[in-house]
Parts: structure tokens; C-alpha cells; sequence
């Protein structure tokens, strides 16, 4: 299946002129699209609690309308559900569906809620995905130096004929098209590789891979900010060169010793077992349990979640992580 990539060229910021764009939630995603939305000249209000954290920011950032939820979707033509996954059934039911105006376009940066029928919007808006694949802080980061991260965007439902074209605008509106925006047949498509991703890779898997890492030198006797230079520190180093070049390229610039090592040693760590694993987080997600866990985990006050990170804040590796940084920090004065 091609996938379809669109530029600059393909999307045009025009559809979105005199246009309201309203922002919910000014958190990662929220603050780093609604700031660069501003920077491409779209009319943007972003709608928060009345006086809390994001209002201030919000209002300290400038240049957009700072209202409550409600008051932000009535009469706007563009509102981006950029509020987390476990809140948005609740704020749509609750401040959307009442005030979304016929015709609107209804937007999410991850389509859990689509997917998993959280939410079901009424057949007279039109439904997008603009997904951006980054962190909210690197995607604001590479739009202000001129470029822009990856997205995917996905149209779920068309009722005015133009949702693709208010895609492509807010990808567009983000620098997401400078690299180039990829078109996905369904929500699902992200959702599903979303969740998968930081689950078994990105976050979840290469955390665990780092902390058991560099606990194994530490219970080994190695001091720990030698652990965590060469179990944490310089993971980017080597990303980059992936990132570069991929993976030849990055075997390529590491030396003989650590091809050898690397490419005979790392069925120890990852291997079939891994990969089982691996097959059972996407079996979850595609069945809905992960959905069903997470939204009783949100139902029960997140507890679990707040104590696993917690723990994550008491690791070792956290306070060498911390000494380092100071340690670079005084370079940097
Ligand atoms: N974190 C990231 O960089 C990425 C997030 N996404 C998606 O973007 C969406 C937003 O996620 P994040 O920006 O990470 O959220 P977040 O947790 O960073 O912040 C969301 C914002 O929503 C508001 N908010 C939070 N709880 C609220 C509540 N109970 N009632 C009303 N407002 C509330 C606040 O303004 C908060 O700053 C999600 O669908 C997420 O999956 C997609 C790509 C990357
Ligand atoms: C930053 C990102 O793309 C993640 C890991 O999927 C998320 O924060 O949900
Ligand atoms: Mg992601
Ligand atoms: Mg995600």
C-alpha cells in the first residue's frame, strides 16, 4: 500500500483564512501547535480552564484569544481536541458536543477516542487526524528553525467536502508539510501504531532497556555516571546516526569491536521471548483491552500511573541523570 506524501505545494494556508481555529488543552500538543498556528497567521483561541496553568501561559505567550472551552468551540470552524486521551470523552460530551457549530471540522493529534468510539461526532462535521510524530516541545522547536516534524494526517468523516484540504492546512499551519505529511486510509492506522510504538519501543521498551542496563554495570560495582554515560548519555548519539543514515550507517561509524558485540550479542537481550512480548502489546491494543484498562486506570483517579512514575523518579539512574546535567550545565555558563 503507497502511502501517500504531501509538501508545501499540496496544502494551501488560504483554506484556513479568516477562519477561527479553536485550540483545546494547552499542554504539549496543545501549546507547540497553537503557537505555531499563530506564527502562520491562522486566528487562533485557545480554550482552557478559566485561571489555571494553561490560561496563564497562554495569555503570557500572546496573540491568541484565551477563553473557556465552551465559549472556544461555539462558532469556530477548526477545534483540535489537543487535551489527554483519558479527558477528551468527558470535555466533548461536556463542552464540544453542545457548541460545535454545523459544518465545523473536529481534529485530534492521536485518534484513540475515534477508534475506540469514545467519541462520535455528529454527522455534519467533518472529522481529521493531524498527528504529529514528535514531542510537542521538538515539533515547536523545528518549526521555528524553519522546518517541521512528520504527520499523518487521516479524514474519518467528510461532511463538507473540504476535510482533507483543512487537514493538509493544519499540517501546513505546523511546518509538518515542509518535511512532509503522510495520509493514512483511517484513524486506526495511527492509533493502533501510536500506542504500539510508545509502548514497545519508544518509551516503554527503550526505557526499560536503559534503567536494566544501566542497573546491571551499577550492581556490577561501575560507578554510576560511567552507567549512564554508556547506557543513557549517549543513546542520542547513536539515534542521530541512525537518524542520519540508518542502520548500516550507524554500524559503520561504530568500530569493529562493537559490530561484532552488537550484532552477535543482541539476541541476549532482544530475542523471541521479546518479540512474543512484543506481539502480545499489539494484541491488546488492537483488541481494545489496553483501551478498556486505561480509561478504568483514568476512572480510578490514575493511581497505578502515578505511582509506577514515582518509582521511575527514585531510580539511581535519575539522580546520576540529574548530576550530569548539572555537570554540562556549568560547561554551559
Ligand atoms: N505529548 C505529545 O507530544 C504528543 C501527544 N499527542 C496527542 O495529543 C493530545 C494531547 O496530548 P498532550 O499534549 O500530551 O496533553 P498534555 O497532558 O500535555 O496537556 C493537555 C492539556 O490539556 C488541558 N487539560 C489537562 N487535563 C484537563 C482536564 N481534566 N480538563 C480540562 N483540560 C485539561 C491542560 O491545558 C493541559 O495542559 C493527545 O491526544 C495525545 O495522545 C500526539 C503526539 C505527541
Ligand atoms: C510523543 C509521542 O508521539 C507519543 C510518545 O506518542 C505520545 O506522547 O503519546
Ligand atoms: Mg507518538
Ligand atoms: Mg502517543
Amino acid at each position: 500500500m503507497d502511502t501517500k506524501i504531501y509538501h508545501d505545494e499540496d496544502a494551501d494556508l488560504n483554506v484556513l483564512k479568516g477562519k477561527k481555529v479553536a485550540v483545546l488543552g494547552y499542554g504539549a500538543q496543545g501549546r507547540a501547535q497553537a503557537l505555531s498556528f499563530r506564527d502562520s497567521g491562522f486566528d487562533v483561541t485557545i480554550g482552557v480552564r478559566e485561571n489555571g496553568p494553561s490560561w496563564k501561559k497562554a495569555k503570557e505567550d500572546g496573540g491568541m484569544t484565551v477563553t473557556t472551552m465552551d465559549k472556544a468551540v461555539k462558532d469556530a470552524d477548526v477545534v483540535l481536541m489537543l487535551l489527554p486521551d483519558e479527558t477528551q470523552p468527558d470535555i466533548y460530551k461536556e463542552f464540544v458536543e453542545p457548541n460545535l457549530k454545523k459544518g465545523a471540522a473536529l481534529d485530534f493529534a492521536h485518534g484513540f477516542a475515534i477508534t475506540y468510539k469514545l467519541i462520535v461526532p455528529p454527522k455534519d462535521v467533518d472529522v481529521i487526524m493531524m498527528a504529529p510524530k514528535a514531542p510537542g516541545d521538538a515539533e515547536r522547536q523545528q518549526f521555528v528553525e524553519g522546518f517541521g516534524v512528520p504527520a499523518l494526517i487521516a479524514v474519518h468523516q467528510d461532511a463538507t467536502g473540504n476535510a482533507k484540504k483543512i487537514a493538509l492546512a493544519l499540517a501546513k499551519g505546523l511546518g509538518c508539510t515542509r518535511a512532509g505529511t503522510f495520509e493514512v486510509d483511517n484513524f486506526d492506522y495511527e492509533t493502533k501504531s501510536d500506542l504500539f510504538g510508545e509502548q514497545a519501543v519508544e518509551c516503554g521498551g527503550l526505557s526499560k532497556l536503559i534503567e536494566e542496563g544501566f542497573q546491571t554495570l551499577v550492581d556490577q560495582g561501575f560507578p554510576p555516571i560511567v552507567a549512564y554515560f554508556e547506557c543513557c548519555h549517549e543513546n542520542k548519539l547513536i539515534i542521530d546516526l541512525v537518524t542520519q543514515g540508518g542502520m548500516a550507517y550507524m554500524w559503520n561509524v561504530c568500530s569493529n569491536t562493537a559490530k561484532y558485540g552488537g550484532l552477535t550479542r543482541r539476541d541476549k537481550v532482544i530475542n523471541k521471548d521479546s518479540v512474543a512480548g512484543m506481539k502480545e502489546i499489539y494484541r491488546e491494543i488492537d483488541s481494545g483491552e489496553f483501551k478498556t484498562e486505561w480509561r478504568q486506570e483514568w476512572a480510578n483517579g490514575l493511581k497505578n500511573l502515578h505511582a509506577m512514575m514515582d518509582d521511575e523518579s527514585k531510580l539511581q539512574l535519575e539522580k546520576t541523570g540529574a548530576e550530569v546535567r548539572a555537570l554540562f550545565q556549568r560547561k554551559a555558563n
